[in-house]
Order: structure tokens, then sequence, then C-alpha cells
């Protein structure tokens, strides 16, 4: 059985594989900490690792973006796109008014990754403006702080499974504040993995780092695919991290990495003087409710 790398149990990345697998038996290893998710697979323990890499919202995940160029090696196998809905969580019984409804002012704070809080800012402002707001490591990390936290007035934001796997109550459903709220998911790992379903797309990603001073150099790259009539879904600019001012450009292609046209458009792009490099040539799944 595939052995899978991701944040804790009832996090969104959780709720957004089983999506994926749809019943496709997978044995789940869950870490704290992004890091640890990655260098599971990296170091052999198992398959693959979930990595949230896009939300609507917030846009890139640029950590996560950067581990995966700067830290890691790791192709990436599929991507799939999976809506984030965030519910209020706590102890019911704290913050009960006398006549039984939710009292929101009395939540001291609120727990939870600060994508997820990122997506319910109206929604807090208006409901509970006084909680001072707090960051976990996940969106389930935050229901289990709050777990262990009782009497205290505490609360977090997070998936209705993190409610049921931590034994509190949703409080308030669905408190983000736009209801396109996706988060886009890889699987990073050494082999392609079987998905039982039909793609959408397929999709390349490369990285492209352009020779210094050459002006119109990044036009030239854009040329390589327009003229190809290659489809870009992404292009953005990350920094090396080695010097000031030195960026490298990140792009999504739809097409495979072997297509005849997609490999001379790499090979053009090389012979301009560019670093090519392919991060991954995977399907692609929309989200499709239920
Ligand atoms: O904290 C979680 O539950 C995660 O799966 C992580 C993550 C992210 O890193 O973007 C994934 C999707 C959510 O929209 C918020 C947080």
């Amino acid at each position: 059985m595939k052995k899978i790398a991701l944040l804790p149990s009832g996090s969104v990345s959780h709720e957004a594989v089983l999506y994926l697998l749809n019943g496709e038996p997978a044995e789940f290893v869950h870490f704290k900490l992004i890091s640890d998710v990655f260098m599971a697979t990296v170091e052999g323990k198992t398959d693959y690792s979930v990595i949230p890499i896009e939300n609507t919202i917030e846009g890139s995940v640029s950590l996560h973006m950067d581990w995966l160029v700067n830290e890691v090696d790791m192709p990436m196998q599929v991507e799939w796109v999976y809506p984030s809905i965030q519910n209020l969580i706590g102890n019911a019984s704290e913050f009960q008014a006398a006549d039984g409804s939710m009292d929101f002012s009395k939540i001291t704070k609120i727990w939870s990754h600060q994508v997820a809080t990122a997506q319910c800012r109206q929604f807090l402002a208006a409901a509970a403006p006084q909680a001072e707001l707090e960051q976990a490591g996940s969106t389930s990390e935050g229901v289990k702080i709050v777990k262990e936290n009782p009497g205290k007035g505490w609360a977090a934001i997070g998936t209705a499974l993190g409610a049921k796997t931590h034994g509190l109550d949703v409080l308030a459903e669905r408190i983000t504040d736009h209801d396109n709220n996706f988060t886009r998911f890889v699987l990073i790992g050494r082999e392609p993995i079987r998905i039982p379903r039909a793609p959408e797309h397929v999709k390349t990603s490369i990285l492209v780092t352009l020779p210094e001073d050459v002006p119109g150099a990044l036009h030239q790259v854009l040329s390589a695919f327009a003229w190809r009539r290659l489809n870009l879904s992404r292009i953005e600019s990350r920094p090396t991290k080695k010097r000031l001012g030195n960026y490298y450009f990140y792009i999504d292609v739809m097409a495979e990495a072997d297509s005849v046209l997609l490999t001379a458009a790499m090979g053009e792009i090389e012979a301009l003087g560019c670093l090519v490099r392919v991060l991954g040539s995977y399907p692609g799944y929309a989200y499709e409710s239920k």
C-alpha cells in the first residue's frame, strides 16, 4: 500500500487527499510541519507528500513553492483542486449565552493556519473582533490546541473533519469570506500515481532562470511558447535566494514535457542562455462536487 505524508489528521490537506483517492487504499503518515511532510518522501519514509501550493484568496503558498524549488528535488506527480471550507470550532458550552445562542464576544483567542485565517478575515472582523489571532502549523493543529486548553475561551478555524477528529463542536459553519475558495494541492514523489478517474488536463511545471543583463530575455522566452501556441496557465517570479535582484520564473504549461512542441520550446529557451528545470509533468483534476 502507498504511504502518503501529510499535515495532521483533520487538516484541509487530509480532507483533500481523501477526496483525490476516492476510496483507493493508502497509508497516511501525519506530520506537524510541512517541512517534515516534504522530507518524509525525500528520505524514502513515504512514497508521496501532499503539498498545498496555491489558494484562491492568498495566491501562492510561497513557503511551500520555495521548498519545492530550493530544498527538494522530487517531481510533482499529480495536482488537484479542493475547496477550503473553514468553520469556527470550539467547545460550544464555553460560548453559550443565557438564551442558548452562541456568544462569540466570549472568544479570547482564535488559532489557525495563517492561510486559513486570511480566508475568514471579514467573518472574524464582524463576529469576534476582540479575539487575538494565533498561528498554528495547520488548521488541525489549531483545533488540537483548543481541545487541549479548555475553559480559556479559545476557538479555532478548521475543517469539519478536524472538529470531529478532536471531539469539538462546529460553532459556525462555512465562515470563509468567498464561496469560491479553493486550494491547489500537488503530490510529490518518485513514481506516477494511479488515480481512479480521468484527468482534466496535463500540465508541465518548469523553472526558467534568465541569463543576466540580456535585454528582452523574458520576451524571448515567452515568444518560444507563444508562436507554438503553448498555453501558459501560470507565470510567477521568485527570488533565487542567491543574489539580490536575481529571480527565476516558475511557469506552468498546458502540455506534456515530452510533447514535440514543449520539448522544442525548452530547447530554444536553453539555446538563449537560460537554465531550464522541469519540476514535473503530471495530470490535473478539477473539483467535482458530489
Ligand atoms: O492547515 C491545513 O489544514 C492545511 O492543509 C494547510 C493549508 C495551506 O497551507 O495552505 C491548506 C489549505 C487551507 O486553505 C489552509 C491551509
